[in-house]
């Protein structure tokens, strides 16, 4: 029976190859492996080589695979596919391919021409990959958001006219960048349907470019994000030491903004605290509008909660909602996290929702730690912190992100634990106690001129004392 439905996939192989060309044929359909064939499912199962091929398949040739599947296998096939996502380490990844929709193949693939760069600029169909759920309906304004949420709405009515492009977003976690970019696209589909938005995280869209430096198919990547009319890039700061990738986004942005396509990027970090990112790059992110979405206020989380509570349909008393805000810190996340946990307790012991219940709640997710701070302690919050691990802290990489830790871990070392400099280098990573000098005086520095850094500084020692 498998050979029997591998040959069914080969007979779509010979039919795919009548409507591509050659080139096309090879690059894209000849490194699909078919997997499997449920009959109870009706499902097909292929394997592509890489994240990248699949969402260029989706993006240009679903039309045609449905058509080709629809007449091998008969026409209610579904198709999923297996992405290698790693190919070293055999790591996969399922999806389900979008459902068949009136997509036409690429103009050389009608023609039966080799691809020229710019039949790669006339794909249909864009999934512009943005949340629906994040609208400016529910972004609620306060003080801290007011203007990006409200030029926010003047590029998503205009996008590429106004003087607001690029539109650079910063501000600390939770605060609703993600949010705020998404509720930009959504609002310009809705009222531009036709126009090509795309949302992208820019850990993406390096996995993307790293793939298509693999497969040689650089062109066709910077082809495919020139024909963007409002490119999203979302948490840009990752891409700091990724040089290959910001050489290539920074010719991607020259043509997108020379013709007037909107580019939005956020970022946990205003542009000139992009370390690592080249000059010509920096200016460039920072030629539009560069607005910071600031920690809410205690006003604007309780503004945050009525409308969540309205939108769900719960019922908080007010003294409760007022109390949630105060001790969230800043975190709109944090008062998501806070919210489910009340429901899920008023459901368990099925009680009302009261102060009681609250401050039981947030005394369990999050407890106040009153023990003296241990290296490991401090290690543990710093290394989640910037998501890197205790290993990359101990090792000898002078990657940005693991020397700041480190340096980091060693300052709060000093301040809270007292240990000599010598014992606190033996315990992180074995360094000397001229490093854990050198460390502490370079981060002492940074804290007196740079305002952004005290923020972040502040908020790792506000999690020394909250304790999971
Ligand atoms: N002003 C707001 N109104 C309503 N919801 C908000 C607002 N700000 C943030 N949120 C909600 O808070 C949560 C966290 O927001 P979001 O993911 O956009 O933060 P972020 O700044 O992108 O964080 P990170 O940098 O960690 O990715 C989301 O569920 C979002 O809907």
């Amino acid at each position: 029976m498998v050979n029997s439905h591998k040959a069914l996939w080969g007979k779509c192989l010979d039919l795919i190859r009548e409507n591509v060309t050659e080139q096309q044929f090879k690059t894209w359909f000849a490194p699909i492996v078919f997997e499997s064939f449920s009959a109870s499912t009706n499902t097909l199962l292929l394997q592509v080589p890489s994240h990248y091929a699949y969402e260029y398949l989706e993006q240009y040739y679903v039309g045609l695979l449905n058509k080709v599947l629809a007449r091998c296998f008969g026409a209610n096939v579904v198709l999923r596919y297996r992405i290698v996502t790693d190919q070293e380490h055999h790591l996969t990844q399922e999806v389900d391919a979008e459902q068949p929709a009136d997509i036409e193949p690429p103009r050389a693939a009608r023609a039966n021409q080799a691809p020229t760069t710019l039949d790669a600029a006339v794909p249909q169909g864009l999934n512009p990959q943005l949340n629906p759920r994040h609208t400016f309906s529910n972004f609620i304004e306060g003080d801290s958001n007011k203007l990006p949420r409200t030029v926010g709405i003047s590029i998503a009515e205009h996008p590429g006219k106004s003087t607001f492009n690029p539109f650079f977003i910063y501000g600390p976690s939770g605060c609703g960048k993600t949010h705020l970019v998404n509720a930009i696209g959504v609002r310009c589909k809705e009222l531009y349907p036709q126009k090509r938005v795309l949302y992208v995280s820019a850990r993406l869209f390096q996995v993307q470019f790293t793939d298509a430096v693999r497969q040689n198919r650089v062109n066709d990547f910077i082809n495919f994000y020139q024909t963007i009319d409002m490119l999203i890039v979302d948490d840009i700061q990752e891409w700091a030491t990724a040089v290959k990738t910001l050489d290539t986004f920074f010719h991607i942005f020259n043509h997108l903004f020379r013709n007037g396509k909107q580019i939005i990027l956020a970022s946990d970090r205003p542009p000139v605290d992009l370390q690592g990112m080249k000059d010509r790059l920096l200016t460039r992110f920072s030629c539009g509008l560069i607005a910071e979405l600031e920690k809410p206020n205690v006003q604007l989380c309780v503004d945050i909660l009525n409308s969540k509570c309205r939108r769900d349909g719960l019922k908080i008393p007010t003294d409760v909602i007022t109390f949630i805000a105060s001790t969230a810190n800043g975190s709109v996340r944090d008062l998501e996290g806070v919210i489910n946990s009340l429901l899920a307790y008023s459901v368990v012991y099925n009680c009302n929702i009261d102060m009681r219940l609250a401050e039981r709640v947030i005394k369990r997710a999050v407890k106040i730690d009153n023990r003296p701070l241990t290296v490991d302690d401090i290690l543990e919050k710093v290394c989640a912190h910037f998501n890197v691990t205790t290993q990359n802290v101990f090792s000898r990489s002078r990657k940005r992100d693991y020397v700041l830790t480190r340096q980091i871990s060693m300052y709060f070392a000093q301040k809270y634990t007292k240990m000599p400099a010598s014992r606190i280098g033996q315990l992180i990573g074995n360094r000397d106690h001229s490093t854990v000098i050198h460390s502490c005086s370079t981060i002492e520095k940074r804290l007196k001129v740079d305002k952004a850094f005290v923020e972040e500084m502040n908020s790792i020692e506000n999690a020394f004392r909250l304790k999971k």
